[in-house]
């Protein structure tokens, strides 16, 4: 029991009960800021600290954190440095897969929400502007016989692929963009015959619906900037369910405005919680506060996880999701 926990945020259960039962568990009553992350993880008090995913771990605080590990309550760990945490001997977990579906019911959601104005609709019933049935009322697109562009073929995007092929949509998908890795028959599984791989460009520009699905990392901050705007149809919609920076907010609005592109679908937003000017005012947006794993179910799991991976760092086993390795001493 001379295991100590400290929690940045409170997590569902089975996740502090589990770490209850492994050993100290500090839960903070609010989010800290850096600095008080930084002291915390200093102290010397935490043999592992659970992560939100607004927690920035970078390499000065891990350069100072006095722990073994982080786990990360996400399955995305884009806000903590892991190269600086393994050469620190700080071990990283992570939560995937659990939230995969519940993920892609949001991209499948804002793929729909768009396309049929769900928003505008919404609003116009609410404002009590529904004046009966017209023929040209609210129209927006056929999802059926779109194409689909997946930036990223990993689970988030299969599941987004299953989907989508369920409505009749035609998937295209760029594995590593914006290179190229060749997806071998064999790895495409259950999909081999039913999407078909396309270069970035072909699928920026092919796209009814660009859909991204890939972590944040040098190669992917703005990869959809002004200039790949300005190279999708001017009928398309950007959706983002992977992380704000992903996109180039700020030309995001401006093509928006300006008609470059028709509309975006957004669960992200490069500074959370804070909007590009002007996004919020525009019509042709559907916009969620980054709750693409939030059900009771999959919220649950991702607390089982995460406490799964504190405990077993504390004892000094490998996490059953690691994000990184140590070498052997
Ligand atoms: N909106 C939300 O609430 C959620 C957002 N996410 C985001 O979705 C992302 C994807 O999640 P999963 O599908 O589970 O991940 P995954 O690891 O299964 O798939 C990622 C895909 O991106 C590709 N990729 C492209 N460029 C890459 C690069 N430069 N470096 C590494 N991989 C690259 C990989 O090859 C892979 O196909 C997460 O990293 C996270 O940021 C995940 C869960 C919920
Ligand atoms: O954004 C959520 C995640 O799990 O990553």
């Amino acid at each position: 029991m001379g295991n100590s926990f400290l929690v940045t945020t409170a997590i569902p259960d089975p996740g502090l009960q589990l770490l209850s039962d492994a050993g100290r568990v500090t839960v903070l009553p609010e989010p800290p800021d850096y600095g008080t992350l930084a002291a915390l993880c200093a102290s010397g008090e935490y043999d592992v600290v659970l992560t939100q995913l607004r927690d920035v771990m970078d390499a000065p605080l891990l350069a100072d954190a006095r722990v073994k590990g982080v786990s990360n309550f996400a399955v995305g760990y884009n806000n903590i440095d892991v190269e600086a945490a393994t050469r620190h001997g700080i071990l990283v977990g992570n939560t995937p897969g659990v939230l995969t579906d519940a993920t892609a019911d949001i991209a499948m959601l804002l793929i729909l929400g768009t396309a049929r104005r769900v928003v505008e609709a919404d609003r116009l019933v609410r404002d009590g502007k529904f004046l009966g049935w017209e023929p040209e009322l609210l129209l927006g697109r056929d999802v059926s016989g779109a194409v689909l562009g997946l930036a990223g073929f990993g689970r988030i995007a299969r599941a987004t692929a299953r989907r989508a092929l369920g409505f009749g949509m035609e998937v295209l998908f760029s594995p590593r963009p914006p290179g190229d890795r060749p997806v071998s028959y064999q790895e495409l599984g259950e999909f081999a015959g039913k999407v078909r791989q396309v270069p970035w460009n072909e699928l920026v520009a092919r796209s009814d619906f660009l859909s991204l699905h890939v972590p944040l990392n040098d190669q992917t901050r703005h990869l959809v900037d002004a200039e790949v705007l300005g190279r999708m149809k001017p009928d398309a919609i950007l959706i983002n369910t992977a992380r704000g920076p992903v996109v180039d907010e700020s030309a995001l609005a401006e093509s928006l405005r300006n008609g470059t592109i028709a509309g975006a679908g957004l669960d992200v937003f490069e500074d959370e919680p804070r909007l590009a000017a002007g996004l919020a005012e525009l019509p042709n947006t559907v916009l969620l506060p980054h709750v693409g794993s939030a059900t009771v179910a999959v919220r649950s799991e991702m607390a089982r996880l995460s406490a799964l991976n504190a405990v077993a760092i504390a004892e000094g086993r490998t996490p059953p999701h690691p994000v990184n390795h140590l070498a052997r001493a």
